[in-house]
């Protein structure tokens, strides 16, 4: 068991007020126990469903399964010919905020996709005619491209770019933005993963910085009425709540949106409508998200959009699926 920091004492006591609850995330992160594993289902199920699989909780997609401790869904044939994608639930609990949109969506762009579940995920769910999926580290991109292959998503375009520069060619032109972003990772370890320095207040600091830089960027590209997911899987209040509350400031015609589903989840950190996982709720890791809607009308002189796909060939693609 690895003693618990003097920085991650320093966190539980600004999460949690009651002991109890403080020891139960330090346990969680200082004694990592398995979660069960996750699957999403980018094909209809066979009838005959090989893992065993955990009662679903209440607003659990059909699409998704949990399957008991000791299941190796990786090691499945149906993984390799790409019947469904492996993930962890808090990534699930993370992007389930798209669950809530009640309109057709005809654009998707994940600003930062590798290796690529949540983009699974919004395709599964929404069926773009657009799936635009990011990712601007290019020793990244062999992972996104080679599960979007096995896994058969498609319609499908794999960008390299910078934030800047997709704001740039593709201002107010999709229906939903998610942005997955880079993070202290911090929920690394209820997964029994090293990661030093990830409480340390100058990495947090970087890290919120570098949040809000890719959220202002990705905000120039949520259209008229469309909507912009963040979320991480970080713990501390400065990388998600204060992010948000500055995104909201910053840019006041996003509103956040509530969630229904993910009512019991509603941070304590924050006013906003915003929802958090903790790794002693024995679901997942960890993560924090919220839903904002851009509540801009579209200009008179807007009303014939440049087709997205027309913008994106002219953006090199690093591939079409
Ligand atoms: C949390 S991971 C994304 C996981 C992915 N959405 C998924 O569900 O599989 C964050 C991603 O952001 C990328 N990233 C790092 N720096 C970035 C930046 N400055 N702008 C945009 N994305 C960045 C990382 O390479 C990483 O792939």
């Amino acid at each position: 068991m690895a003693p618990a920091s003097k920085l991650l004492v320093k966190l539980s006591q600004k999460l949690f007020p009651v002991p109890s609850d403080r020891q139960q995330f330090i346990e969680a992160l200082t004694q990592p126990q398995p979660f069960s594993p996750c699957i999403l289902w980018c094909r209809s199920k066979p009838s005959d469903t090989p893992f065993s699989t955990e009662p679903p909780i209440a607003w659990q997609p059909d699409f998704i399964d949990r399957l008991q401790i000791g299941e190796k869904p990786g090691q499945h044939p149906l993984h390799q010919q790409g019947y469904f994608y492996c993930l962890d639930f808090s990534s699930v609990f993370a992007i389930s905020t798209l669950l809530s949109l009640d309109v057709p969506v005809q654009s998707v762009i994940d600003v930062c996709a590798s290796p690529g579940g949540k983009s699974i995920f919004a395709w599964v769910l929404l069926q773009p005619s657009y799936l635009i999926s990011n990712e601007v580290i290019g020793k990244r991109l062999g992972a996104l491209i080679s599960n979007f292959k096995r896994c058969h998503v498609q319609p499908a375009t794999v960008l390299n770019l910078d934030s800047s520069l997709l704001a740039e060619q593709l201002p107010r032109s999709t229906d939903v933005v998610l942005v997955d972003a880079p993070c202290t990772g911090q929920s690394l370890l209820a997964k029994g993963l090293n990661n030093p320095g990830c409480f340390h207040p100058v990495t947090i600091n970087k890290n919120a910085n570098r949040q809000k830089r890719i959220l202002a960027n990705s905000a120039q590209l949520v259209a008229p009425q469309g909507y912009l997911a963040y979320m991480t899987c970080a713990y501390s209040i400065e990388e998600n709540e204060q992010v948000s509350e500055w995104l909201v400031q910053q840019f006041p015609q996003f509103a956040p949106i509530d969630v229904p589903h993910l009512q019991p989840y509603q941070s304590r950190y924050s006013h906003l409508p915003c929802y958090r996982m903790f790794p002693q709720e024995r679901l997942g890791a960890g993560a924090f998200t919220i839903l904002f809607k851009n509540t801009h009308l579209r200009e008179p002189q807007e009303t014939v959009i440049q087709p997205l796909a027309s913008l994106v060939k002219n953006l090199r693609p690093i591939a079409t699926f």
